[in-house]
C-alpha cells in the first residue's frame, strides 16, 4: 500500500539520520528489504563496508516477528565463520530492533545466473557444490541449520562462497524422525539444507541448459545427467533415501576427472 511505502522512505530517513549522528559510521543507501528486514549499507571511517539490518517498522509491534528477528541475533552471535558475516552491534531506531554486520562484497548467485548470464558446467557446479557443503557441515556442527539456502542468499567473493540472511536459521535438533517431516523446507535437521542445496545444483546445472523440446520436461529427462549426479541430485532432493548428514552428502559428490 502506497502509504506504507511512504512510511518506510521516511523510516529509511530516520536510519540515515541515526547513522549520520554516529560517530563512527556514515550512511551509503539501501540496500534491499524482504519479507522482514530492510538492509541499509554504512561505512565506517576507514572505508569499510557494514550492513544494517533493521526489522521493517510495520513490524516492530508483532511479538512472534521481533522474536524471529532477535533469533537472527542471536544465531549470528553464536556462529563465528569466516564465511558468515560477523554481526558488530545491535540497537533500535524508532522501536524497531536492528544489527550491524560485515558487509559481504560480491554477488549473490541469483545475480551471477540471471544478471551476468555465467554458465556452470556440470563439473563447476559440483566443485561449487562441495564447497557449500563443507560450509553446511560446519554450521551444523556449530548446531546451526540456515533453512533457506536459495540463490540470493549465497553469494561469490573471489571463488569463495558466503552465506547470509539467517532469518530462518534455527537450532539443529539431532533426534528427529523423518517419518514426521511433513516439509523438508522447514525440517529441523540436515534435511532442509540439503534439500535447498539440491535446488541451488539444479539453479547452477540449468544456467547451462539449452531447451531442444517446445515441451517442459522433469529436470531428470531435460538435463541429461551422468547417473550418479541424478541419484546424487534425487537424494538431495528426498526423491531416493536421503543422506544422514551434510557430511554423508560431501563424501557422495560425484567426481569426474574431465
Ligand atoms: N551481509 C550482507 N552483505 C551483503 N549484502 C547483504 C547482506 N545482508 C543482506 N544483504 C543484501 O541486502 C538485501 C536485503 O537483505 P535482507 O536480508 O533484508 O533481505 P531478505 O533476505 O529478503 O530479508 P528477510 O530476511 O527480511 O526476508 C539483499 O539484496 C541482500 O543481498
Amino acid at each position: 500500500m502506497w502509504w506504507k511505502r511512504l512510511s518506510e522512505k521516511g523510516f529509511d530517513q530516520a536510519v540515515a539520520h541515526y547513522i549520520g549522528k554516529h560517530p563512527n559510521f556514515s550512511f551509503k543507501k539501501l540496500l534491499g528489504y524482504g519479507a522482514y528486514g530492510r538492509a541499509y549499507l554504512i561505512e565506517d571511517c576507514s572505508s569499510k563496508l557494514f550492513v544494517l539490518k533493521c526489522l521493517r517498522p510495520k513490524h516492530r509491534h508483532h511479538k512472534k516477528t521481533i522474536q524471529k528477528f532477535k533469533q537472527e541475533i542471536h544465531i549470528l552471535q553464536q556462529v563465528s565463520l569466516p564465511y558468515v558475516p560477523t554481526i558488530h552491534s545491535t540497537g533500535t531506531i524508532q522501536e524497531s530492533p536492528f544489527f550491524i554486520m560485515d558487509y559481504v562484497n560480491g554477488q549473490t548467485f541469483e545475480q551471477l545466473i540471471f544478471e551476468d548470464g555465467a554458465k556452470f558446467t556440470v563439473v563447476q557446479s559440483l566443485a561449487i557444490t562441495k564447497q557449500l557443503l563443507e560450509q553446511i557441515i560446519e554450521l551444523h556442527n556449530h548446531g546451526i541449520v540456515h533453512r533457506d539456502l536459495r540463490i540470493p542468499n549465497i553469494l561469490l567473493v573471489h571463488q569463495q562462497l558466503h552465506i547470509i540472511d539467517f532469518g530462518l536459521a534455527t537450532t539443529y535438533q539431532k533426534h528427529i524422525d523423518l517419518s514426521a517431516i511433513e516439509n523438508p523446507k522447514r525440517a529441523e535437521n540436515h534435511i532442509s539444507d540439503l534439500y535447498f542445496v539440491g535446488h541451488f545444483l539444479l539453479f547452477l546445472l540449468y544456467s547451462d541448459y539449452k531447451p531442444s523440446k517446445r515441451k517442459e520436461q522433469a529436470w531428470q529427462q531435460e538435463l541429461k545427467l551422468p547417473i550418479e549426479v541424478k541419484d546424487f541430485l534425487e537424494r538431495l532432493l528426498w526423491i531416493q533415501d536421503p543422506f544422514n548428514s551434510a557430511l554423508e552428502a560431501w563424501q557422495s559428490v560425484p567426481s569426474f576427472t574431465h
